[in-house]
């Protein structure tokens, strides 16, 4: 598969002369993949997002996407990427939301009746037609975050990347996002680059994690891959998700479940086991 973004021993210098340096592994991303960056608080995923958004330039190492280097490219590279930034207030500007979204559509002199298709278009995709006549500035946390995603889909660009998307949303509005972010990449083959401090709703999200840690790229896999190894996971503060420890640790006293992604899937492996489907290949102990 081609790889749509291709980060290799990345290093940067702040203007205070904070370094920060992106080695150890190559972070790539294949076209159609969803990819979820996890680490702790100053590991250096907003500085990785920003070099693939053609916001820094590299002191040292390699960033392409699409093959190009994104800091040189700056319009085309923005042409194909949408972006969600952890602060969406930062990055709401309309009056009203639909003016929001039709930022864009406007600013590349699209004419007024095929803005306002694609602003129907991607205000249905993510059921807010309802918000359109809204002031953005009296939307609520999950509200905003929503049209900040129209904003940046409304072009259907190739990649979308999302800072923290679920920051500060309830259960139900986290489960939403997630389900809104697979569509997106199910039914349109949107890229997915995303960072987030909430494991649990990594399983449902990725096919793909990175984890950095002070900097270095330590580990790449799927999550059933990464959420095994103990000793990385320690070592970059995290802790798995607590559905895959739960099943890992029924794997491990025998029982031959599949892990699940989401509550739904735990739900359907219990209510399996519990009618005497799930097999036992060792004896538990
Ligand atoms: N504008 C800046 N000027 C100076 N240092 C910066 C700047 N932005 C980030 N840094 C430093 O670079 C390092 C990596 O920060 P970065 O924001 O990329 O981490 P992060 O993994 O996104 O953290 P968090 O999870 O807290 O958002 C940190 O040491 C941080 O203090």
């Amino acid at each position: 598969m081609e790889n749509i973004i291709r980060v290799q021993c990345l290093k940067h210098v702040y203007p205070d002369k904070t370094e920060v340096n992106l080695c150890g592994l190559d972070f790539l991303v294949n076209q159609g993949e969803r990819v979820v960056i996890l680490g702790p608080n100053g590991a250096g995923k907003t500085t990785l997002l920003s070099h693939i958004l053609g916001l820094l330039s590299p002191v040292e190492g390699k960033v392409e996407v699409m093959g190009l280097a994104p800091y040189k490219n700056f319009n085309t590279i923005r042409k194909n990427i949408g972006v969600v930034f952890q602060n969406v207030d930062e990055q709401i500007i309309g009056p009203r939301v639909y003016d929001d979204i039709a930022f864009t559509p406007r600013n590349e002199g699209l004419s007024k009746e095929e803005t306002h298709k694609k602003v129907m278009a991607v205000a249905k995709t993510l059921k807010i037609e309802e918000l359109l006549n809204k002031i953005p500035h009296y939307l609520s946390g999950g509200q905003k975050k929503k049209v900040a995603l129209a904003g940046a889909m409304v072009m259907m660009p190739k990649i979308l990347i999302m800072d923290e998307p679920f920051d500060s949303l309830d259960p139900k509005s986290k489960g939403e996002m997630v389900s809104i972010i697979n569509q997106l990449n199910k039914k349109h083959g949107v890229t997915l680059v995303v960072t987030t401090h909430d494991i649990n709703v990594v399983p449902a999200l990725a096919d793909a994690i990175y984890i950095l840690k002070d900097g270095k790229i330590l580990v790449r896999g799927t999550p059933q891959e990464v959420f095994v190894q103990v000793d990385v996971l320690k070592e970059a503060n995290l802790e798995p998700p607590i559905l895959l420890e739960l099943f890992t640790r029924l794997r491990r006293k025998g029982y031959n479940m599949n892990i699940p992604n989401n509550l739904d899937e735990a739900e359907e492996e219990l209510l399996s086991m519990l009618k005497g489907n799930a097999k036992i290949v060792n004896s538990p102990s």
